[in-house]
């Protein structure tokens, strides 16, 4: 199972500042949404430069567009990109098109879907390289919120898959027990007191 770090910071000079700390253990740097709406395409580009053996990963949520979306964003350096589950089949396939044109890849973001498992089967089926089980912050913010039900579904979906919803170290297992593909971990690394030893933390609980 591969590691993510999700970048929700809000400058370039902190997410080059974390992903330095970082990259050593973690496979996929995501620049998050806030991040890319924040400071632009340019945060894709200066990340990729930094790190060019890592897959940059851009957190567009894209829900139209898709093409060009994607295409802007491949060609600043991203690797994946993402796309909401929510969106139209065509906006979907759209940024499959940009993808293979730049022999790079799409995730589909399946937040706020409600029936994760046959999204998750269109998405693979309309060129996903993976689907996104995802609860987003404000989903986790709500009361009695936990990750199984991200789990489940991933289990039942039948296509590769990431987890990303408050993963830590305590639940990393978990989510590589469900079978996930790639482990997200936002806010267990950004708001560590030291980054760099949470990230190694999350990499050893992997087995
Ligand atoms: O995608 C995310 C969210 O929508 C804000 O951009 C997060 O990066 C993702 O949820 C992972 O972060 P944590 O949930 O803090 O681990």
């Amino acid at each position: 199972m591969k590691l993510q770090v999700a970048i929700d910071l809000l400058t370039t000079e902190a997410a080059l500042e974390l992903a330095g700390k970082v990259a050593e253990y973690v496979d996929i740097i995501e620049l998050g949404t806030p991040l890319i709406k924040s400071e632009g395409l340019s945060v894709i580009t200066a990340v990729k430069n930094a790190h060019p053996d890592k897959i940059v990963f851009a957190d567009l949520k894209t829900m139209d567009a898709g093409e060009l979306e994607a295409d802007i964003a491949f060609k600043a350096g991203a690797d994946l990109v993402t796309v909401l589950g929510t969106a139209d089949d065509s906006t979907i396939a759209g940024a499959v098109k940009a993808a293979k044109a730049h022999n790079k890849g799409v995730v589909v973001d399946l937040i706020s879907v409600e029936d994760k498992v046959t999204r998750a089967k269109e998405a693979r089926t309309l060129g996903a390289k993976f689907v996104e089980m995802h609860a987003g912050l404000d989903e986790q913010a709500k009361p009695g919120f936990d990750l199984n039900g991200l789990l489940a579904a991933g289990e039942e979906a039948r296509v590769p898959f990431s987890v990303a919803g408050g993963v830590k170290v305590s639940t990393i297992a978990a989510v590589q027990r469900a079978g996930a593909d790639v482990a997200v971990v936002g806010g267990a690394i950004y708001s560590a007191a030291d980054p760099a030893l949470a990230a190694k933390e999350l990499r050893a609980a992997i087995v």
